[in-house]
């Protein structure tokens, strides 16, 4: 079957989960509601959520290990259960634990079988990956001798091994020292490079800002925001940063403004505060005696967004058990 480019690598429409528990499963929990997502080929794109937003089982439906309870999921297309989707597809589980007593080289061999490959061609990929990922001297290693870094590099090889459209990484950094965070995150640039889609599910922020071109925050299985992570980070920018000395942050807070922050610093102290009110304390803070020695619009980041989202969040309706 010819590969069509112009095809949606995700496309998912009002899809929601609800897992049933306990021994009669006459408990509920709603894992996701009426989500919509669609990522565009080549798109790097971060899916954010606290723990229970409903990433890993967004990834499950992808993945066809769990189905959904409404809505629909499709990868190229094609359902996920569709034998030509599942090959398009390079998967990095969270905390990926291949068969120990394999090499890192056998391992890989393994899942371009696995994948339909075989004889030079395989062999010849099997290479090219573990190059890719810097593996190649230790790829005779049986696993078990593996730093973390090294398992998931290795299981980043077995993900690429077969040249898939999309890859789907869960938490392809989390319990790795700084290095092996910077060697994982230049590899997903140089896929993104080639053109490759990638979901990039994670709790670290910063990844998403060096690595995404646009993010999703689930809370409560609910999208809360979705956008470019530029648009994301400047749909935040409403404020100012006043960088205040000879004032105390007592004397600035009884001004009486709605400060969004206040940090003392050694000899001076930020304040953040709404657009509309910078000039009106500015003024104030100069006839108290204060030197204002910077004002800059404040640079919100996607920490801060999300921070706002997950507050924002906590205070509408939410998932979770319902019964
Ligand atoms: N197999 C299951 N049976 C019952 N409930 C489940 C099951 N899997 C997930 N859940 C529940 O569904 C909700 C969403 O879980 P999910 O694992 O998708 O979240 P997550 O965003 O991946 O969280 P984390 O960041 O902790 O991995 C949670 O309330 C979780 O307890």
């Amino acid at each position: 079957m010819s590969k069509d480019a112009s095809l949606l690598p995700i496309e998912i429409r009002d899809l929601s989960k609800t897992y049933r528990l306990g021994f009669f499963m006459n408990r509920r929990v709603r894992a996701l509601q009426s989500l919509d997502l669609t990522l565009q080929p080549g798109q790097v794109y971060g899916l954010l959520g606290p723990n229970g937003a409903g990433k890993s089982t967004t990834i499950k439906i992808l993945l066809n290990l769990v189905q959904p309870s409404g809505g629909t999921a499709r990868l190229f297309g094609l359902s996920p259960g569709d034998r030509e989707a599942r090959r398009r597809v390079g998967y990095v589980p969270e905390n990926p634990a291949p068969y120990e007593y394999l090499t890192g080289r056998e391992f890989v061999t393994l899942a371009g079988r696995l994948m339909g490959m075989g004889g030079k061609e395989l062999d010849a990929r099997v290479s090219e990956v573990l190059g890719m990922v810097q593996m190649t001297r230790a790829a005779h290693l049986q696993i078990r001798r593996y730093s973390k870094g090294m398992v998931q590099r290795v299981a980043l090889a077995q993900a690429l091994v077969s040249k898939p459209d999309l890859l789907i990484l869960d938490e392809p950094t989390s319990g790795l020292d700084p290095v092996g965070r910077r060697q994982i995150r230049d590899l997903i640039l140089e896929e993104r490079q080639r053109g490759t889609t990638i979901l990039f599910c994670t709790h670290i922020i910063p990844d998403v800002e060096a690595l995404c071109d646009r993010a999703v925050v689930l809370v409560g299985g609910r999208r809360v925001r979705e956008g470019s992570v530029a648009e994301l980070v400047s749909a935040q920018a409403t404020h100012m940063e006043l960088t205040v000395e000879g004032l105390s942050v007592e004397q600035i807070e009884a001004l009486g403004f709605v400060l969004e922050q206040t940090r003392a610093l050694e000899n001076r102290v930020l304040v953040r505060v709404r657009d509309a009110e910078a000039q009106p304390l500015l003024k104030q803070l100069l006839e108290k005696g204060g030197r204002v020695t910077q004002l800059q619009p404040a640079r919100f980041s996607l920490e801060d967004l999300f921070l706002r989202a997950l507050e924002e969040a906590r205070q509408g309706p939410v998932g979770g058990e319902i019964s």
